[in-house]
């Protein structure tokens, strides 16, 4: 980073993130600032970056601050100011894609470690701040391979944080765990002919059935009562696709769809009902998975658990009040859950409404700076959980 910062430490932390927001790394060609370095000049060149600073007792698991650095894409159109400019209006409200997600927890990791070092502070485990891409892609370039590198290995993570939600209330929202995304695409193959004529067997009437399938499940999800989005099976409709001219009865359609399964389904039997969908709308139609997440572990918040009692007493001791809650997208998390290490979802923003992924996404610079002394706090705490039994 540039730094560009004036007086005080609270300019420069927000003239950091702001620097930050104005880094296109947004999809689909994330400029991460890196260059091609394999023989092969059609590989494309990721790179996840990691700064450790070691604890008085290295031998000890560590924490992991895990972030990612790539944004999803913007409508500017819709936008009330540059996507990319980090236009900070006369509240203090500061506009950029990625200002939630997460930008802002990767720059408030960085200085909250920083005034940790600057007030002289040693602490007993040690910290590695990592930044990955491609999070928004499905992290198949970045996490999800990461986790089984032997260079995450050797990191001897003991627990994770990674993103989270902001709240537009006065709690805060942590995540113990994460809905399991299966993105889908349904095939429907049929019998082609003349755009004048009934034909049997076409791709269209197949296509109808699925669609009506998942759609009648998504009505009967979003029915039911007293949920957050967490608890409940999300279905969306993304992407169709099919046909070539007005008047030829197409060979194929295909739908996609996104959906999020809350731990608690059975995704055996989820499967198998999808199948049954696909069998009742006729011959040959077939599905195929672009992102099938199994995993259903759940990071414990018990008051006896050491990570969950360091973090929440910290949390208690500046007053914030915590909601925990089901994450109901997904983060790199999952990777990082399903290798065994805890991982809780926190990005701390009150008072702010969940604009990820949408237009005018915005943090407020007071929410952005109060977030670095609750990490400051966060990590000093999680940083002396005493050494396991089986840690000495
Ligand atoms: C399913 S891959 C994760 C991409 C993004 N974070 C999402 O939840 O959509
Ligand atoms: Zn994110
Ligand atoms: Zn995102």
């Amino acid at each position: 980073f540039i730094l560009k910062g004036r007086n005080g430490l609270k300019d420069l932390s927000v003239s950091l993130f702001r620097e930050y927001l104005r880094l296109k790394t947004v999809h689909p060609d994330p400029d991460y600032g890196e260059t091609s370095s394999s023989q092969d000049e059609t590989a494309i060149c990721r790179v996840v970056a990691i700064m450790t600073w070691e604890g008085t007792n290295p031998t000890l698991k560590s924490i992991l601050l895990n972030s990612h650095t790539d944004v999803v894409p913007v409508y500017q159109e819709h936008w009330k100011y540059d996507a990319f400019s980090a236009f900070k209006d006369a509240e203090g409200n500061i506009f950029a894609r990625g200002s939630q997600d997460m930008k802002c927890v990767t720059i408030q990791y960085i200085q909250a470690v920083r005034r940790l070092k600057a007030e002289g502070r040693k602490l007993m485990r040690t910290v590695h701040l990592m930044f990955v891409p491609d999070e928004e892609v499905g992290g198949h370039k970045g996490m999800e391979t990461f986790v089984k590198h032997p260079e995450f290995n050797k990191l001897n993570i003991g627990f994770a944080l990674d993103e989270g939600l902001a709240n537009p209330g006065e709690a805060f929202t942590v995540f113990y765990g994460e809905r399991n995304p299966w993105w889908i695409t349904v095939h429907c193959p049929g019998s082609p002919g003349h755009g004048s004529r009934f034909v049997e067997n076409t791709a269209a009437e197949k296509l109808r059935q699925v669609i009506n399938s998942f759609l009648d499940f998504r009505e009967k999800e979003k029915q039911s009562e007293c949920f957050t989005l967490g608890d409940v099976t999300t279905v969306n409709m993304t992407m169709v696709k099919g046909g070539v001219a007005y008047n030829v009865i197409p060979a194929d359609m295909d739908v996609s769809f996104d959906l999020r399964i809350p731990p608690k389904v059975n995704l055996q039997e989820f499967e198998r009902q999808i199948k049954k969908w696909c069998t009742e709308a006729g011959e040959d139609v077939t599905y195929k998975f672009a992102q099938k997440s199994m995993n259903q572990k759940l990071t414990s918040t018990a008051e006896n658990d050491p990570w969950w009692s360091a973090f929440s007493a910290a949390c208690k001791a500046m007053n914030l009040t915590l909601e925990k809650e089901i994450f109901p997208a997904a983060t790199d998390s999952r990777f990082i859950r399903a290798v065994g290490i805890p991982a809780i979802g926190f990005s701390p923003m009150n008072r702010t409404p969940i604009l990820l992924h949408d237009h005018n996404e915005y943090l407020n610079e007071r929410v952005f700076l109060k977030g670095i002394s609750v990490f400051e706090r966060l990590i000093s705490a999680l940083a002396s959980v005493p050494a396991f039994p089986d840690e000495a």
